[in-house]
């Protein structure tokens, strides 16, 4: 690997039946990155995220998440090891509000037993998880509602939320499958700036995403899928004038052009 290499995708294949949807994908992403996976629809960038992040497993190849094989291990192990991710839409529980969203995904949660017998540790890490959980829904505009019900909040802050909770973990590696869909271009903003902040205090991010203006603000480098194969890596003012870009993009979008 390259020596700072967080991500390392090797020959990654995968087939739905006869739907070949990834053939021999090959990239890596270095710690400091912040790299858009971008292609038309249905080119396999949600698969893919899918796989790294242990959801879906491969018919072939290899991942590596700092050196270390990762493929094949259980969601839970990967956010241990360091890698969360956030989803298209974000599923939240009816009851809850969104600061008690917010601190169940603390990783140091403890069970039903620490409830009954919670000791000054347990104290102290729910203590911690509140303070990060307040600065991460400060960071992501959330505080003022962070006291409504999860169920009642917009869209657009269901997906702000869904990125408080993948933060909660502390990842090195954090995943965002369409961050700005839904979202006001005003908030899209905000959330461009809070992820350079999140970047500039140590985390690699990888963002699947169609809205190029984002694209362009938000990374350092893109990665372009098409029909399973990746067809350019490029930076993002590179976009426009990459054949293959163009070719993947052809009928169906002329954003890229405007990148
Ligand atoms: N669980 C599944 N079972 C069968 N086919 C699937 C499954 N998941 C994805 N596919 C197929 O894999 C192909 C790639 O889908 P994928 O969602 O990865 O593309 P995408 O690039 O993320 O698309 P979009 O930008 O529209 O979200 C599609 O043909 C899709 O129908």
């Amino acid at each position: 690997m390259s020596t700072n290499a967080i991500l390392e995708v090797k020959n990654l294949a995968k087939a739905f039946a006869a739907n070949k949807v990834l053939h021999h994908v090959n990239f890596e992403v270095k710690q400091g990155e912040i790299v858009g996976l971008l292609g038309p629809n249905g080119s396999g960038k949600s698969t893919l995220l899918n796989i790294i992040s242990g959801f879906v497993g491969p018919d072939a190849g290899e991942i590596r998440l700092v050196g270390r094989s990762i493929a094949g291990m259980p969601t839970y192990r990967l956010v241990q090891e360091g890698m969360a991710r956030t989803f298209q839409l974000p599923i939240m529980p009816q009851k809850m509000s969104v600061l008690e969203v917010a601190m169940a995904a603390a990783t140091d949660a403890h069970g039903v037993f620490s409830t009954l017998f919670r000791t000054a540790r347990d104290r102290a890490a729910e203590r911690r998880a509140l303070e990060r959980a307040r600065h991460l829904l400060d960071e992501l505009l959330l505080t003022r509602v962070a006291h409504l019900p999860a169920s009642a909040i917009s869209g657009g802050q269901k997906k702000l939320l869904g990125i408080v909770c993948a933060l909660m973990a502390e990842p090195r590696l954090l995943m965002l499958d369409e961050p700005t869909a839904g979202v006001h271009p005003n908030v899209r903003n905000d959330i461009v700036q809070a992820l350079h902040r999140l970047n500039a205090s140590g985390v690699t991010l990888v963002i699947v995403e169609h809205d190029m203006h984002f694209i362009r603000d938000a990374c350092s480098r893109c990665i372009v899928l098409d029909q399973g194969e990746i067809v350019a890596s490029c930076r993002p003012d590179e976009l426009a004038s990459n054949a293959r870009v163009v070719q993947a993009y052809l009928g169906a979008s002329v954003e890229v052009a405007k990148a």
